[in-house]
């Protein structure tokens, strides 16, 4: 058997993604909707004070295009804080007006390929913590896809020596050195838990950022070579006043 990657895993994550029915909204009562709005800017104000706390973070953007209409971005330190959301949630007024668009289930996770060889224990490292459990940006804009690495006869990354799977992520990683201060890659890693192997979400105030990222990353073998993806959500930075104008009718 080959080498596994070794991974550290950080808060678990959730991404939410709703589609909102506006004819539903538009028909309802003035009260009913700020009722509604209410209970939002309730939830919005309750996962910000959970990032204060440094409990956990959640980041809440728009979705452009008919995929969805918005996405809740959650990272919690266990499964049943997520569920818990989720179902919180799913009571309120608000989400009434919602369907489920899709949702994604994964965790934060660092792996081994390019760590040096000391022998701390990483959880012990403030840096390396403070990747695992990261505050999410409020970049303007966000970026989701789902993606795999591929198992074909020719090309199975799984069959791959750690020192051939090594070189490449180090290529990767200097690619996405030279997007530092423009792009921030959360990569949570979704393998028993969701129907890809990792989740990719980037966070960048100039969205440009994302297509010449990606791009280059195509190009990289490790990318090229084995990089399967799943559907693509971009998106904007929402606030309680952004979401609020949002739902004006
Ligand atoms: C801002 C850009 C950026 C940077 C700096 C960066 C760096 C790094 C490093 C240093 C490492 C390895 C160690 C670790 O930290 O785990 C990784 C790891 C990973 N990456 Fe990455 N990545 C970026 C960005 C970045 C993008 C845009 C993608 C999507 C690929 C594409 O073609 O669309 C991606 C994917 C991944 C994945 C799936 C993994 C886990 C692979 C595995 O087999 O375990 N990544 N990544």
């Amino acid at each position: 058997m080959n080498e596994a990657a070794m991974t550290l895993e950080g808060w678990y994550a959730l991404h939410d993604f709703r589609t909102i029915n506006w004819s539903a909204w538009k028909a309802a009562d003035d009260e009913v909707r700020a009722f509604a709005l209410d209970e939002l800017n309730g939830f919005l104000e309750e996962w910000a004070a959970v990032d204060e706390a440094k409990q956990g973070s959640t980041a809440v953007y728009t979705i452009v295009g008919q995929k969805a209409d918005f996405v809740f971005m959650h990272l919690r330190e266990t499964l049943e804080e997520l569920n818990a959301i989720e179902n919180a949630f799913n009571k309120t007024t608000f989400a009434q007006f919602t369907t489920k668009a899709y949702s994604y289930v994964s965790i934060v996770e660092l792996s081994n390929y390019l760590a040096g060889s000391s022998n701390e224990d990483p959880m012990q490292n403030p840096h390396v913590v403070a990747r695992l459990k990261p505050s999410l940006p409020k970049a303007k804009h966000i970026c989701f896809y789902p993606m795999n690495k591929k198992r074909d006869l020719s090309d199975n990354w799984y069959m791959l020596s750690m020192e051939e799977r090594r070189s490449m992520m180090q290529s990767h990683g200097l690619i996405g050195r030279g997007y530092a201060g423009k792009v921030k890659q959360i990569i949570t890693g979704s393998v028993g838990f969701d129907d890809w192997e990792w989740g990719v979400t980037l966070f960048a105030d100039d969205a440009l950022q994302f297509k010449k990222l990606v791009y280059e990353m195509r190009f990289d073998e490790v990318s090229a070579r084995f990089g399967e993806f799943g559907p693509f959500y971009v998106g904007n930075l929402l606030d309680q006043a952004s979401f609020t104008e949002l739902m004006k009718v």
